[in-house]
């Protein structure tokens, strides 16, 4: 039996701005389950490599299969109809509605047309948005309004509305950014657990090298536009290149030590 095809699959992706080569002939795949960092030096083309795989850039060169479907230089609406869902850096909430109802609009969102038009939005889909909180650890904060959430239960609140859309790829850009350390690990921790029982593929940038290898199955490393390693955690975190780019003289992120 052939092996499945990888949820995603880029190959060869090259990115110049002007006179910069952000990405340069970038490959890389991600099975389903399977939870992937992107990481690197800033500046690396982190940003320039999930944007194109989104849909907000497109490649001067290679190309971005999702589902073995060549998505290249599709806009971003499209890719999210493919099965793609986000979750930002800066979170995409409605501060004045309750959790559960930031989830019942994105449960809306994610099935348009299949809910009447007239339907109040109170009863749409309430129980399956209840289980969404749930599964993220947000039960019991489903009635507040999200504006009264801690800052790390409005990045669960964001996850549990990026699951709304039953994504089979997660673009999650710096999930864990702006929280405590402890907090961090129970984020990437609960993603990892959602992956696996999801079959999900997730794909995300991160700073904290914490997280990233206590965590991630795999992690792949851009330097210079360059993919330079891709493979287990605990290979990649003894790579020598990995660590002379890291340790070395290119400008290292925040908490840069593998
Ligand atoms: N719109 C743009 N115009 C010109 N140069 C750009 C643009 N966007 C990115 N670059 C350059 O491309 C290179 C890669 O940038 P990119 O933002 O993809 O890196 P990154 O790894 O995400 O960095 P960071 O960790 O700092 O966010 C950098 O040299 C950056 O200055």
């Amino acid at each position: 039996m052939s092996a499945p095809s990888p949820v995603l699959a880029v190959r060869g992706i090259a990115k110049s701005y002007g006179g910069v080569r952000a990405l340069d002939g970038v490959s890389f795949e991600i099975a389903a389950g399977e939870l992937l960092a992107l990481i690197g030096p800033n500046g690396a083309g982190k940003s320039t490599c999930f944007n194109i795989v989104n849909g907000q850039l497109r490649p001067d060169a290679g190309t971005v299969h999702i589902l073995g479907r060549d998505v290249t230089g599709l806009p971003p609406r499209r890719i999210a109809g493919l099965g793609v869902g986000r979750t930002f850096q800066v979170a995409a909430v409605f501060p004045s509605m309750t959790a559960l109802e930031n989830v019942q609009m994105a449960l809306i969102a994610a099935r348009r047309g299949v809910f009447g038009f007239w339907h109040p939005a109170r009863r749409i889909a309430r129980e399956e948005a209840l289980a969404l909180l749930e599964q993220t650890g947000m039960g019991a904060q489903a009635e507040r309004p999200a504006a009264a959430l801690a800052y790390g239960d409005v990045k669960r609140l964001e996850l549990a509305m990026a699951l709304a859309g039953e994504p089979k790829l997660l673009l999650m850009d710096e999930p864990t950014a702006g929280m405590a350390a402890g907090e961090r690990r129970e984020m990437i921790a609960l993603v990892r657990r959602l992956t696996r029982a999801r079959g999900l593929a997730v794909l995300f940038t991160e700073h904290s090298m914490d997280v990233v290898f206590g965590h991630a199955d795999r992690a792949i490393v851009l330097a210079r536009g360059r993919l330079i390693a891709d493979g287990p955690v605990d290979a990649v975190r003894r790579d020598p290149l990995v660590r002379e780019v890291y340790l070395g003289g290119t400008r290292p992120g925040r908490e840069a030590r593998p």
